[in-house]
């Protein structure tokens, strides 16, 4: 029976890498797959993890219509068993409806990734409405880890290392950037909640290395 499935973690945490991957094993199996993405770091029309693996991928927009995308391309006799949705956070509630139909009357596998909550820990609208109608919602194995070396468990906006609370919701962006440059960085709960990012830790208390190299 085909699912909607939804495989969430924090930025960094393996979501697209798991994508590529998906998709190689059910075209490998001869399955007829086809890879959505919105706001790739690397551009658009892509799908790229940061381990080096790209593939080419339909850019989501606010029009797309995934039933008409998966109609249209039936009606040409293309063969659909499957999509992959990476940045899924990014999708609107109703295109997530959408892939929930595609499923149900269409027997579409959809297999989405993405983060669930944003930078000021709330849910992106396109996540809410995966938790709320996935067969499954699946945490990636892969733990990304926390500057103390606990589970990070939320994403954390930063400027030169400090954390920001204003802003937009959508601000496309990596864990490295150039100065001034807005960036993110994984942590626990406890330390996103005080704002103590690695830049911030090293501040407040430097370790014992650092003392002994300025000595
Ligand atoms: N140089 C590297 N060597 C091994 N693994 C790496 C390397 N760079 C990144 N990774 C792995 O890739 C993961 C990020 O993959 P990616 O699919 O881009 O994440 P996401 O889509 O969740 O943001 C990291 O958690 C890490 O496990
Ligand atoms: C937390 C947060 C993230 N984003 C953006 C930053 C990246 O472009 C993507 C996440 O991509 P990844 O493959 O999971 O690393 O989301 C954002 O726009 N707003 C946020 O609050």
């Amino acid at each position: 029976m085909a699912e909607l499935a939804f495989f969430s973690g924090t930025m960094d945490s393996g979501k697209s890498t798991l994508a590529l991957q998906m998709d190689h094993n059910h075209a490998a199996r001869g399955r007829g797959g086809v890879i959505f993405t919105r706001n790739d770091r690397a551009g658009t029309d892509v799908l790229s993890s940061r381990l080096g693996l790209r593939t080419a991928a339909y850019e989501v927009g606010d029009a797309t219509d995934f039933w008409a995308e998966v109609v249209t391309r039936r009606m040409r006799g293309d063969r659909v068993d499957y999509l992959i949705c990476d940045e899924a956070q990014f999708y609107s509630p109703t295109q997530v409806e959408q892939l929930a139909r595609l499923v149900d009357e269409m027997g579409v596998d959809v297999f989405a990734f993405g983060i669930t909550a944003d930078f000021r820990t709330r849910l992106f609208p396109g996540s809410q409405r995966l938790i709320e109608l996935a067969d499954r919602v699946e945490e990636l194995q892969v733990q990304a880890l926390c500057w103390c070396g606990a589970r990070a468990t939320h994403n954390a906006r930063t400027v030169d290392g400090i954390m920001v609370v204003e802003g937009a919701q959508v601000v496309v962006g990596d864990t490295e950037a150039d100065p001034g440059e807005v960036a993110y960085e994984v942590l626990c709960r406890r330390h996103h909640m005080r704002r103590m990012t690695s830049v911030a830790a090293r501040v407040a208390s430097p370790s014992a290395q650092t003392l002994d190299l300025d000595v």
